[in-house]
C-alpha cells in the first residue's frame, strides 16, 4: 500500500457481501468484507466457482448481491457507471469500427460535449500507450488477439475512470504478449496511479502487479481467508523478481493456499462463522504474522520454511 493512502478513507468499501443465486443452494459467497484504497492495485485468486466474477460484476454494477453492500467515495453503488471501467478477457470491441474509432466510441460516451478533434487527439495518447499506433486504422478482425486486448485496455483507460476492474484481462494470451501487455499495464499504472481491481488465476502475475493480493477460499460459502501484502519493492520487473528470495516466500504462501488451505477452509465454512475482516498477511516477515489457528495454519509452515 503506497504510504501517503495507508490511513485514509477507503475508496471502495466492500460490507457484508454475499450471493445466493437459487435459494434452494447455498450462497456462492458470504460476509465479504474488504477495503480498496485509491491507487492501489489488488489482486484476487482463488479457484474456478469461488465467486470472482460475481464480486467484480457486483462492484461494476451489473450484477446484484443478496445482502451486503459496494461503497465507492462514500457512495453505494447501484448500477454501472463510467466512473468504473471494465477489461474483460473476451475484449468485446466493436467489429465494424476501427481501432481509433472503437476508442472515440468511448470517449465520446464521456464528453459528449468534446469535438471530433478533440476526441481523436485524447484517443491517440491512449492507442500509443499500449504500442498500437501503427494499427490505429485497422479493425478488431485485422488484429492478433493479443491487440485485441490492448485496444480493450487502451479504451478502459480512455475514459479514464476512477476505478479499473479486470477479469482474467490475459487468460487468452500466448506468455510473450502476456507479458508484454502486463509490463505496458505496470507503467501506466505507475503514471496514472490508478485504482485496480483484478482477476487472475497467475500466481506470477499478482506477485508482480498487485500491491494485495486476496485469497479466497472454495465455494459454496466462499470466503475472502486472506489478504497478502505484496512486500517487494514496488520498482520489481518480471526479469529481476525471481532473484529476490521473498518472491518464493510470497508464492510459496500463494501456492499452498490454493493447493491445500482453500478447500479447508472452505470444509469448515458452513459451520464457522466468518470474521468480518479477512487476515492480513505478510509471508516471511517474522512478527507480521496471524496466529496460526486452523484457518490459517500454513503461517506456521510458513516461519519454518521462510
Ligand atoms: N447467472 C448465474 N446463475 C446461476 N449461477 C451462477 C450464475 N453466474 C454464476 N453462477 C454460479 O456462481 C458460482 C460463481 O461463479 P463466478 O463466475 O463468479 O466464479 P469465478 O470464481 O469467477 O469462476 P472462474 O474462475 O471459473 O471464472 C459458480 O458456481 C457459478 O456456476
Amino acid at each position: 500500500m503506497p504510504n501517503e493512502t495507508k490511513h485514509a478513507a477507503p475508496f471502495i468499501k466492500v460490507e457484508g457481501l454475499s450471493k445466493r443465486y437459487r435459494a434452494d443452494l447455498p450462497p456462492v459467497f458470504e460476509n465479504i468484507n474488504f477495503s480498496i484504497q485509491q491507487g492501489e492495485f489488488i489482486c484476487v485468486i482463488g479457484h474456478s466457482g469461488c465467486g470472482k466474477s460475481t464480486i467484480l460484476n457486483v462492484i461494476a454494477g451489473l450484477d446484484e448481491a443478496s445482502s451486503g453492500a459496494v461503497v465507492m467515495a462514500g457512495k453505494e453503488i447501484s448500477g454501472p457507471s463510467l466512473d468504473r471501467g471494465v477489461v474483460f478477457q473476451s475484449h468485446a470491441l466493436l467489429p465494424w469500427l476501427t481501432v481509433e474509432e472503437n476508442i472515440a466510441f468511448a470517449v465520446r460516451s464521456r464528453h459528449p460535449d468534446w469535438s471530433r478533434k478533440r476526441i481523436a487527439e485524447h484517443g491517440a495518447r491512449f492507442i500509443e500507450m499500449v504500442g498500437l499506433k501503427a494499427a490505429w486504422k485497422k479493425k478488431p478482425s485485422e488484429l492478433s488477439g493479443g491487440m485485441k486486448q490492448r485496444v480493450g485496455i487502451a479504451r478502459a483507460f480512455s475514459v479514464e475512470p476512477k476505478m479499473l476492474l479486470m477479469d482474467e484481462p490475459f487468460g487468452a494470451l500466448d506468455a510473450l504478449t502476456r507479458g508484454v501487455i502486463q509490463d505496458e499495464l505496470l507503467k501506466i499504472c505507475a503514471a496514472t496511479r490508478q485504482t485496480v481491481f483484478m482477476i487472475t488465476h497467475d500466481v506470477d502475475e499478482a506477485i508482480l502487479l498487485s500491491d494485495k493480493i486476496m485469497l479466497m477460499s472454495n465455494g459454496p460459502h466462499a470466503r475472502i481467508a486472506e489478504i497478502v501484502v505484496n512486500t517487494l519493492p514496488r520498482d520489481r520487473s518480471r526479469e529481476t523478481m525471481h532473484h529476490d528470495p521473498q518472491f518464493y516466500r510470497i508464492r510459496n504462501h500463494l501456492v499452498d493456499f490454493l493447493v491445500r488451505r482453500s478447500k479447508m477452509i472452505q470444509q469448515n465454512a458452513a459451520e464457522a462463522p466468518s470474521s468480518a475482516e479477512p487476515l492480513i498477511v505478510r509471508p516471511g516477515l517474522e512478527g507480521d504474522q496471524p496466529p496460526p489457528g486452523p484457518d490459517n495454519p500454513s503461517v506456521a509452515k510458513m516461519r519454518v520454511v521462510a
